[in-house]
C-alpha cells in the first residue's frame, strides 16, 4: 500500500463457522500493530478501531447451531492511513443484519448477546432495565426501519 500509493482491499468469505470473524479481528490487530502510534499517547483511533468488536458483537451476534459467536450481519470495515503509514481514521458500517432473529428465535439457538448480557448483569434495577430494554428496541427498530426503506 505504501508503496505502490493504493488503496487496497482484503474480502473475508466463507460459509457460517468457518472462521470470517476471528480473521477479521486478527487483520485489524496487525494493521492496528504496524499502523499504530507511540506508547503514551491518549485512546488513540487504533484502539477504537480494536473496542469496536465486543460492542458490535454484542448487538448483531448471536449462538446459531453453527456457531455460538455468529455474526448476523455483514461489515465493512475502512482503516485510513495517512502518509507515514500510520492509522489516521476509521470508519464501520454494518449490513443486513438478520432482523427475525430479534422476534423469532428456534431453540438451541438464541438471540442478539446484548439481552443476555444485559439480563446477566445482575446489577440494575427493574426501572433502569426497564430503560435499557426499550432503547434496546428503539435501536432495533430503527435499524429495521433503515433497511426496510434502503
Ligand atoms: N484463528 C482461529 N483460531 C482459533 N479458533 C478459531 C479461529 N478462527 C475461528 N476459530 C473458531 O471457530 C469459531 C467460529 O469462527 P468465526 O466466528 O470467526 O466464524 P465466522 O466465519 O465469522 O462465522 P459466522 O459466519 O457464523 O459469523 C470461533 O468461535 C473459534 O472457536
Amino acid at each position: 500500500m505504501m508503496n505502490e500509493a493504493r488503496s487496497q482491499s482484503i474480502l473475508v468469505s466463507g460459509e457460517s463457522g468457518a472462521g470470517k470473524t476471528e480473521t477479521t479481528k486478527l487483520i485489524m490487530q496487525y494493521l492496528t500493530y504496524v499502523g499504530g502510534r507511540a506508547a503514551g499517547d491518549d485512546r488513540t483511533v487504533e484502539q477504537q478501531v480494536l473496542e469496536s468488536n465486543p460492542l458490535l458483537e454484542a448487538f448483531g451476534n448471536a449462538r446459531t447451531v453453527w456457531n455460538d459467536n455468529s455474526s448476523r450481519f455483514g461489515k465493512f470495515v475502512e482503516i485510513q492511513f495517512d502518509a507515514n503509514g500510520r492509522i489516521s481514521g476509521a470508519a464501520i458500517r454494518t449490513y443486513l443484519l438478520e432482523r427475525s432473529r430479534v422476534v423469532q428465535i428456534t431453540d438451541p439457538e438464541r438471540n442478539y448477546h446484548c439481552f443476555y448480557q444485559l439480563c446477566a448483569s445482575g446489577k440494575v434495577s427493574y426501572s433502569v432495565l426497564a430503560i435499557i430494554l426499550y432503547d434496546f428496541c428503539a435501536y432495533y427498530a430503527w435499524v429495521l426501519g433503515v433497511h426496510q426503506s434502503s
